[in-house]
């Protein structure tokens, strides 16, 4: 149905790659990927890809094997003479090392991108990045997806009342922006600080938020803490009700317990990374279709504009 495209997956993404394969209409492709005794890893894949499009499927969450199994994968592909090799990462980690605001530290993220360009990747297609000027750090095309086209229809099925949107930190107040422009309704920032990585210093609300049905939105939950803190703040502030979306479901230690113990109606996050363990309030929703979508077009070389909020709020006007 698609010659010339084979889709693979790193260990980290499995079950996601093969809903977006199945999307997509192809299988998989058959790939071994394996640890040897000292930890280290070994790929190869099993059958030819020579002339190809070839698009490689892995979340680079924590640990590093999965950012190192993406990079020998696209290593063995170019020197297997795939025609083109694009890195699918749906969560891109090393994110938050995005500028150096102390001396005498790295830029994590750039130093990632440097690696999976010199590696061979002829293209990224990635989704709701920390920091969108990230982007800029590859000097290869980058098409980068927002889940908003996701979350938007779960939050106009809610119909809450006095919707307001809030961002939890200010590096979410752009991501609000579109989508409180979108509903029509407000928005309010939380000004988060951070002395410590992984602590909250201070956190102060910007904005009316009383009677409020808050939606938080945000990239990354990884800890909790950002999300669970701003929920109790905006609570205390006399909002009537806070849930919050958040693309990459990290959750990293007592994650899974904080949100469960917070004041949050629900967390909706992404299957861009698996998740550990079930608790009531965590709801999954799935960027396979979107994916799905994004990879077809960049094999057919077609726009990836109407994945985005802006095209939905062009219909709208137009309907109205
Ligand atoms: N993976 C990480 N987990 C927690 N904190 C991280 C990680 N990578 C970098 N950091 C820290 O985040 C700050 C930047 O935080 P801002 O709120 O964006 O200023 C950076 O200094 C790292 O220490
Ligand atoms: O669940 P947590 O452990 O709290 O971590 C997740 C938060 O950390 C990051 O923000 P960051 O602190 O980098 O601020 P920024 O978005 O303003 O850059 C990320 O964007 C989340 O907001
Ligand atoms: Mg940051
Ligand atoms: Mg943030």
């Amino acid at each position: 149905m698609h010659p010339n495209v084979k889709l693979f997956s790193g260990t980290g993404s499995q079950y996601l790659a093969k809903q977006i394969a199945l999307r997509f209409g192809e299988p998989l492709g058959k790939i071994n990927i394996q640890k040897f005794s000292d930890g280290e890893i070994g790929v190869e894949y099993v059958e030819s890809i020579r002339g190809q499009f070839v698009f490689l499927i892995q979340s680079t969450f924590s640990p590093t094997d999965n950012l190192m199994e993406l990079l020998l994968m696209i290593d063995a592909a170019k020197r297997a003479s795939a025609d083109k090799v694009i890195a699918v990462i749906p969560y891109y980690g090393y994110a938050r090392q995005d500028r150096k605001d102390k001396p005498r530290v790295a830029i994590g993220s750039k130093l990632v991108a440097n690696m999976i360009v010199a590696a061979g990747a002829d293209r990224i297609i990635t989704m709701d990045l920390h920091a969108p000027q990230i982007q800029g750090y590859f000097d290869i095309p980058v098409d980068h997806l927002d889940s908003s086209a996701i979350y938007i229809p779960y939050i106009e099925d809610l119909d809450l009342e006095n919707l307001t949107f809030a961002a939890p930190d200010v590096g979410s107040a752009n991501r609000i922006r579109e989508i409180a422009s979108y509903f029509e309704v407000d928005m309010v920032i939380c000004d988060k600080h951070r002395r410590r990585a992984n602590e909250i210093a201070s956190m102060v609300v910007i904005g009316d938020v009383t009677n409020r049905n808050i939606v938080l939105i945000d990239d990354i939950c990884d800890t909790g803490g950002t999300l669970c803190k701003s929920a109790g703040l905006l609570l205390e502030k006399g909002a009537r009700s806070v849930r919050a979306f958040c693309t990459h479901p990290v959750l990293s230690n007592n994650a899974y317990e904080n949100i469960q113990n917070s004041v949050l109606e629900e967390l909706v996050v992404c299957d861009t990374i698996p998740i550990q363990k079930k608790v009531d309030k965590i709801k999954v929703v799935s960027v396979a279709d979107l994916f799905a979508v994004a990879i077809r077009n960049a094999y057919e070389n077609k726009s990836i504009n109407s994945l985005f909020i802006r095209s939905k709020m062009h219909k709208k006007n137009l309907a109205n």
